[in-house]
C-alpha cells in the first residue's frame, strides 16, 4: 500500500483545508452545483486529486459526494467554476475517466465478456481486440472461465467485478468509483477492497471512491477528503498513513487506524440524528 503522506490537517472553521498535491491528474476550482433554486448540493469546491492515488470521498448522507463523483466524471456540469483533467478542462465525459455505477449497470441480456468489452464497443475496437482486452481484465478481477455467463448466473460480487473489468478494459487513467461495495456482502467486500488495492498497484490507476463506510475509507484511501452537507463543503481531508503490509486482523488493532476512524466518527456523527 502506498500511504506515504502522514496523517495531517486539523478542522478549518472560516476556509476550508486545503491539500498537498504533487501531481495533481483531476482539479476541481471553484465548483459549485445547485440543483434548481433552492437546493446547494455543492458550494465553492478546491481539490486536486494526486495521480496513481486511491482517494476517497466520505461525508454524511447528502452531502454532495455523487454530485460531485459526476461532475468530475463529465455527467453533470458544475453551476460554477471548472474541473480540468490532466490540465484540459472537462466538457464531458471522456476516455480518461470510467465510471463505475453502484449497481455496476451491467446489460442483463449480454454475457460476462460483453459486458466487459462494452466500453471498448463504444469506443469502435473491433472485435478481436476487444475481447482480447476484456479477457484480460476478466482474468485480472478473478472471473477467468465465466466469460460466457450471463450476470443473473452471477453473485453480486462478481456482477462488481464485471462492472470493474469493464472500466479497467477501456484503460482509463482514472476510476471513478461510486459505492462499489453498497450491493455486496461483507466477506466480499473486504475481498474486494483488498483486490482493488493490488490494482491500484499494478494498473497504476488514479481512483476517486464514494463510500459510507467510514473503516473502508481508512483502509483503501491514501486520502479521504470530508464533505459536510448543506450545502456540500470540504471539512477535512485526511491521510490515514496506514503502515504497509499490515494484515486486516492487525489494522484493526492498528492504533493509528482506530484514532483516525474515531477523529473521522468525531466530525460525522454532529450530522447524524
Ligand atoms: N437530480 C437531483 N435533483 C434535485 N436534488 C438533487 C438531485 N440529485 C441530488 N440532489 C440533492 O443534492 C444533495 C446532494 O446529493 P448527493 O446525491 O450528491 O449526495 P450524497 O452525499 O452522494 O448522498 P448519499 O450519501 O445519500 O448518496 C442532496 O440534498 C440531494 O437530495
Amino acid at each position: 500500500m502506498q500511504h506515504s503522506i502522514p496523517t495531517s490537517t486539523a478542522p478549518a472553521k472560516a476556509r476550508a483545508p486545503i491539500a498537498i498535491v504533487n501531481d495533481p491528474i483531476v482539479e476541481v476550482r471553484g465548483v459549485t452545483k445547485k440543483y434548481g433554486t433552492s437546493i446547494t448540493a455543492l458550494q465553492n469546491i478546491d481539490i486536486s486529486f494526486e495521480r496513481g492515488h486511491l482517494t476517497s470521498l466520505l461525508g454524511p448522507s447528502g452531502c454532495g459526494k455523487t454530485t460531485l463523483l459526476k461532475i468530475v466524471a463529465g455527467l453533470l456540469e458544475p453551476t460554477a467554476g471548472e474541473i480540468r483533467v490532466n490540465g484540459k478542462p472537462v466538457t464531458g465525459p471522456g476516455r480518461e475517466r470510467a465510471f463505475v455505477f453502484q449497481d455496476f449497470a451491467l446489460m442483463p441480456w449480454a454475457s460476462v465478456i460483453d459486458n466487459a468489452a462494452f466500453g471498448l464497443k463504444m469506443q469502435g475496437t473491433g472485435k478481436a481486440e476487444r475481447e482480447e482486452r476484456a479477457r484480460h481484465y476478466i482474468n485480472e478481477v478473478g472471473l477467468s472461465g465465466f466469460e460466457k455467463k450471463y450476470p443473473h448466473e452471477l453473485s453480486g460480487g462478481m456482477r462488481q467485478r464485471v462492472g470493474l473489468a469493464r472500466a479497467l478494459a477501456v484503460n482509463a487513467d482514472i476510476l471513478l468509483m461510486d459505492e462499489p461495495f453498497s450491493a455486496v456482502d461483507e466477506q466480499t467486500r473486504r475481498k474486494f477492497q483488498e483486490d482493488l488495492m493490488r490494482l491500484r498497484e499494478v494498473e497504476n490507476k488514479t481512483f476517486l471512491f464514494v463510500t459510507h463506510s467510514i473503516e473502508e475509507a481508512v483502509y483503501v484511501s491514501d486520502r479521504i477528503v470530508m464533505l459536510s452537507p448543506r450545502p456540500g463543503r470540504i471539512s477535512e481531508i485526511i491521510d490515514p498513513a496506514i503502515p504497509e503490509g499490515i494484515t486486516a486482523d492487525e489494522l484493526r488493532r492498528d492504533e493509528a487506524y482506530l484514532d483516525t476512524v474515531e477523529r473521522i466518527w468525531t466530525g460525522i456523527k454532529k450530522y447524524v440524528e
